[in-house]
């Protein structure tokens, strides 16, 4: 009976709203719905943002985000999750706990530190607590480049360095990693994939020429949790998450003055539908 309730593809993202609607809670959602999943949220922060940058944010108390967990937890069958804007330490903590105490299936950690103007959306401070006690618990790390130096103490400028700072990442306790390779400023795009039996690939894709980039690795992470949730293995998950963030950068919108957000209707006018990738 309660199989049947619940039988729609529900997933969860754990992070930050952007009140510019284009990054964090804003973006996932986004996502989700074109993906054809259900989406909840479970608001860690609140920022006011837009295009040109983070001018507020404001953490959550505790009781406020254990509540949220404890609701859907009482009422939803939630099939993959994902984390993203967690702030600080001590958030990092709270959230650990609600993603031991229930199952929310494959865990997504998108490990956002820095929005693309600057802002800090994580505390320095707390890399720690997400090395230490987030990462075991990740199903797939997806760091840019930035935060992969910063998980792993090293600076990478090669492909091989790349590949060493994957292999860390997976001895820090993540199962699967993908390094994400927006912020290298080659011709093509490259982001590396390291999966848990040790097999590995480079996923490619021509750099479009914008800065209408705000909100690209949510809305990549975002479409591989709604790919889980309906059933397909990783890898299917993650090249159609790319496939996706790829459609959404290059049929642009013009919103706002400054880092611009991603067309998430992108998939239907390339026809991307989840069974073909
Ligand atoms: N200009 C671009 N053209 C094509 N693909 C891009 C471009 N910029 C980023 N990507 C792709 O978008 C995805 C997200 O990568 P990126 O490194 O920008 O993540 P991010 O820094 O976490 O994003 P954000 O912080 O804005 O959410 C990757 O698959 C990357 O290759
Ligand atoms: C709330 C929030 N989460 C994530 C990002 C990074 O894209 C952002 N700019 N804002």
């Amino acid at each position: 009976m309660d199989n049947e309730i619940n039988s729609f593809p529900q997933v969860l993202t754990i992070a930050g709203t952007d009140s510019g609607g284009g990054a964090g809670i804003m973006a996932d959602l986004k996502t989700f719905q074109a993906r054809h999943v259900f989406g909840t949220a479970v608001v860690v922060a609140v920022t006011a943002q837009n295009t040109l940058g983070v001018q507020n944010s404001f953490m959550l108390p505790k009781a406020m985000i254990d509540d949220q967990f404890a609701a859907l937890a009482d009422d939803l069958h939630i099939r993959a999750c994902k984390t993203g804007m967690l702030g600080d330490a001590q958030h990092v903590r709270w959230v650990v706990a609600n993603l031991k105490k229930y199952n929310w299936g494959p865990v997504i950690v998108d490990p956002v530190m820095v929005a693309k103007g600057g802002a800090v959306l994580l505390d320095p401070d707390a890399i720690q607590t997400v090395q230490q006690q987030l990462l075991p618990l990740a199903t797939l790390i997806t760091p840019n480049l930035p935060e992969a130096e910063q998980l792993t103490n090293q600076k990478i400028t090669t492909q091989k360095n790349i590949q060493q700072a994957a292999h860390q990442l997976q001895e820090l306790g993540a199962q699967n990693v993908l390094i994400k390779g927006g912020h290298h400023l080659a011709q093509q795009v490259q982001d590396y994939v390291l999966l848990a039996d040790g097999s590995d690939f480079w996923l490619e894709a021509p750099r479009v020429d914008t800065n209408r980039t705000h909100g690209t690795g949510d809305t990549l992470s975002a479409c591989i949790v709604a790919e889980l949730a309906q059933g397909h293995d990783l890898t299917t998950a993650i090249r159609c998450g790319k496939q996706y963030v790829t459609a959404a950068i290059k049929h642009t919108i013009q919103v706002g003055h400054g880092h611009g957000p991603l067309n998430h209707w992108a998939g239907q006018k390339e026809g991307l539908t989840h069974a073909e990738i």
